[in-house]
């Protein structure tokens, strides 16, 4: 099936944005249907917040074009439909979460959810006091539940849970997983490889200011069969150098693309190994593969 543009809650082609000398995005396009995630990665500097900024209409870009849902960002239509997390310094700090909430619910024109982002966003016990003195981690919690707060069909996180404790981490994934299978559709962009695993379906590699990586994680993994070989020697034995492995302080670790082929020819050569265990490449590992080789899926 082929999606419109309008159907798509973004479609976005040869997005550039300069800052003086800084040529801080260049020719980036980005599709993201509804009930899809997508994680923008990246190192400090790549391009990923100015990308938000100009898919969220914050920012005029320079050269090329995007639609949210069909309509330009920032346009009434396409925010009306977005949610995202605003930076803490925006939030007033003398009145309380239901206050706020309920007064961009109100800007939206839907019901204030308060009970459900209570829930979603362990909100309990802040919920009706003052923002002044909220820790970091409060106030994150507050900024989450101000981009769902408007029944979104878009959301854009720009590293969401950056302060937020484990068991905050953790409850963020399961809502924003639910929230994507309901139909919704996500973007963010996060340091944490394992957030974007547990959360994205698709995702798209900064690199200044240009994609270097985009596509389905199942179908970069698919494509790139890397498994890792775990195990462990006898000490003073190490392992044939046509392995390639090294010993990360605990364990040999060696990268396959042929885990079978590996296994016999170890079995062969009658090497040692014990507690052997085989696992799929970490996104991160993944990844730096893929870009050392010049693969672009
Ligand atoms: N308002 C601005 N004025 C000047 N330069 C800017 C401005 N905003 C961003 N830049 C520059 O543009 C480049 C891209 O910045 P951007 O914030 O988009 O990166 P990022 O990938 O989000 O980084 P991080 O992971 O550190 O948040 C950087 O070199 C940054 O210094």
């Amino acid at each position: 099936m082929t999606l419109h543009s309008s159907d798509l809650a973004i479609h976005a082609r040869g997005l550039a944005k300069r800052f003086g000398a800084v040529q801080a995005v260049a020719r980036i396009d980005l599709d993201l249907a509804p009930g899809e995630a997508l994680g923008l990665l990246g190192t400090n500097g790549a391009g990923k917040s100015t990308t938000l900024a100009m898919l969220m209409g914050l920012r005029v870009p320079d050269a090329g074009q995007a639609l949210v849902f069909g309509h330009p960002p920032g346009s009434p239509a396409a925010r009306r439909w977005t949610g995202a997390t605003p930076q803490a310094r925006d939030l007033p700090d003398q009145v309380t979460p239901r206050e706020i909430l309920s007064y961009a619910a109100q800007r939206y024109g839907v019901p204030p959810a308060i009970d459900r982002l209570i829930a979603d966003f362990g909100l309990g016990d802040l919920i009706d006091r003052r923002v002044a003195g909220f820790s970091g981690g409060q106030m994150r919690r507050v900024a989450l539940a101000l981009a769902f707060v408007g029944q979104p069909r878009l959301v854009f996180l720009d590293e969401p849970t950056s302060g937020l404790d484990s068991a905050a981490q953790d409850a963020f994934r399961v809502m924003a997983r639910g929230y994507v299978a309901q139909g919704g559709a996500l973007v963010l962009t996060s340091h944490h490889w394992d957030e974007i695993e547990a959360i994205c379906s698709s995702i798209a590699v900064i690199d200044r200011g240009e994609t270097v990586l985009a596509g389905r994680i199942d179908a970069i993994r698919a494509r790139a069969r890397i498994t890792r070989l775990g195990f462990d020697l006898p000490p003073d034995l190490v392992p044939p150098l046509w392995l390639g492995a090294r010993h990360d302080g605990a364990r040999w670790q060696a990268e396959t693309a042929d885990s079978d082929t590996a296994l016999r020819r170890m079995v062969a050569e009658a090497l040692p190994f014990a507690n052997l265990t085989l696992q799929p490449l970490e996104l991160k590992d993944l990844i730096h593969h893929l870009r050392q080789e010049g693969t672009r899926p």
